[in-house]
């Protein structure tokens, strides 16, 4: 059982007075608020190496090896007698009683033989392992918390090199990140996501690795109602994982987003599960701008929504869009908004609800084609044919003759910058060009309306601007009406004259851009 006075009291008592040996940080010795002489650094680095080995022996080599890890002198042996011996009259003259801690020899090893509890670290794991065994989430909380702050900087700050550091200190910053996922863990079961998602974003700013921390984070956003954060965070990792080091994220963070995705109730905190989540204002909202471009409503959408078995992953949306607006479609991975554009390009059907574009309604599908230009989510090109080739074969679809079709692909590659490029083959364009490509593409028809799912994605920032700056020149230029998908407020602010935001298949807002 656990020796609760022990882990309160932490401390060597003798005659009335305490000791406190301190590693978690500088190196230090405390007798209540009087800080204790351990002598000057080098001595200091030597007794720390034998605190934290409390009771054990450390053979003369391995202090050795840690104080010059790559040439010692001849006299090293010799210099850490001399140390360790004015260490252990530092350690008599502070304590008043000779068997309370002491240095003391074995051949050719020393012990410092001490209460470990008198030792930060050895109380910092105690008090760890004592909060593993609780059931109490927050008598397991207090504990944490208890150890963590015993820490006031790296491991035996003042007086270790990088490389000792590196063997003696790693074990115990890792105990240090555990015990506070630990604790930050035990802190959202208790429902206090509120006040831990701060220092968690802290946590992962500075630890951008620990994976678990990163599933944390994601928790905690979401259920501060943070859902698009929570799963840009899960993004973030992702792309790092995969340029830095070449991985894929762990089960645990890749089951989460898709809990995320699917709003799992597992995911509610337990003191709420049972209670119904508070729901965002389910008002149907029309997109008005104030200062219209034209008052001509080229895009009119009632109450459109998408039923998948048994679940609406689009739920009653509503707005309208004028000619030459640029709408920007914001929200999560599942929020429905390629499903919106997917009803609007007629490719699926809506379960629910209607619309029309330039006054031609949903339900007339090939008149409506012929309206609407598309760049979806995936777009895939034959790289066997050029820029050219491509476009005039989708010119011909949409009824144009040979040679008008020809002058259509050149002076839309023209117009998105692919002029020069046009007589090469797809498969040598860049992403950027691809996308510039579909865009091209997306115009052929000449179109009232176009339709764009996530046109930046993939895009470095430089394409990313040429592509948006493109859809805005399209838009202003022809009077086009554009929406466009996307998870990147910046993105939307750059060129979008409104955005809405769509969350669990229903519209929760929307903004006329300044
Ligand atoms: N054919 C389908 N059958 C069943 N469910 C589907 C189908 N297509 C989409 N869904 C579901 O509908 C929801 C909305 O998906 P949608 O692709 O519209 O989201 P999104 O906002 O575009 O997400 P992302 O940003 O990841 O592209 C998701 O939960 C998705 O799993």
């Amino acid at each position: 059982m656990r020796d609760s006075t022990d882990l309160q009291i932490g401390r060597t008592r003798r005659r009335g007075r305490i000791v406190e040996f301190r590693l978690l940080g500088a190196v230090e010795a405390w007798e209540q608020k009087l800080q204790l002489d351990l002598g000057p650094r080098k001595q200091r680095f030597a007794f720390a190496v034998l605190a934290l080995h409390a009771n054990q022996l450390v053979p003369v080599d391995r202090l050795v090896d840690l104080t010059w890890p790559t040439q010692p002198p001849r006299t090293a042996q010799h210099a850490i007698h001399v140390r360790v011996s004015r260490l252990r009259r530092a350690i008599a003259d502070a304590r008043p009683s000779q068997n309370d801690a002491d240095i003391i020899t074995r051949g050719s090893a020393y012990m410092l033989k001490v209460n470990p509890l008198s030792v930060d670290v050895h109380r910092f794991r105690a008090l760890v392992t004592g909060a593993r065994q609780e059931t109490d989430d927050s008598v397991k909380v207090s504990l944490l918390r208890h150890a963590l702050s015993m820490w006031h900087g790296p491991p035996l700050a003042d007086v270790t090199t990088p490389d000792a550091a590196s063997v003696l200190c790693q074990g115990l910053e890792d105990a240090r990140l555990s015990a506070l996922e630990e604790c930050l863990d035990a802190e959202l079961r208790l429902g206090r996501h509120t006040a831990v998602v701060e220092e968690l974003t802290d946590l992962v700013a500075q630890h951008p690795y620990r994976q678990r921390l990163q599933a944390l984070l994601m928790l905690a956003l979401y259920r501060c109602g943070r859902v698009t954060e929570a799963l840009d965070t899960y993004r973030a990792t992702r792309s790092r994982l995969a340029d830095e080091q070449a991985l894929e994220p762990e089960s645990r963070l890749s089951d989460l987003q898709r809990a995320i995705l699917r709003a799992d109730p597992v995911l509610e905190p337990p003191l709420v599960r049972t209670l119904v989540r508070t729901q965002l204002p389910h008002e149907i909202w029309s997109f008005v701008r104030t200062d219209p471009l034209s008052d001509e409503i080229t895009v009119d959408v009632r109450d459109l929504s998408k039923w998948y078995g048994t679940r609406r992953v689009v739920n009653g949306v509503s707005f309208t869009a004028r000619k030459g607006e640029v709408l920007g479609l914001l929200g999560p991975n599942g929020a429905g908004k390629t499903t919106t554009l997917r009803m609007l390009s007629t490719v699926i059907s809506p379960t629910h609800g209607e619309f029309s574009v330039a006054g031609v309604p949903g339900t007339r599908q090939r008149d409506l084609r012929k309206l609407i230009g598309v760049l979806p989510e995936n777009a895939g090109y034959p790289g066997h044919q050029t820029g050219v080739e491509f476009l005039i074969y989708h010119g011909r679809l949409f009824g144009l003759s040979r040679t008008e079709a020809r002058e259509r692909a050149a002076r839309l590659l023209g117009q998105v910058g692919l002029g020069d490029r046009g007589t090469a083959r797809i498969a040598t364009y860049s992403r950027g060009m691809r996308q510039r490509l579909g865009i091209a593409r997306a115009l052929v028809n000449d179109p009232v309306v176009v339709l764009l799912d996530e046109p930046t994605i993939g895009l470095d920032p430089p394409g990313q601007r040429d592509v948006l700056t493109l859809v805005r020149t399209v838009a202003e230029a022809r009077g086009i009406t554009v929406l466009l998908s996307t998870h990147d407020l910046p993105e939307v602010e750059r060129i979008c004259t409104g955005v809405l935001i769509l969350e669990r298949g229903r519209l929760v807002s929307s903004q006329v851009m300044a």
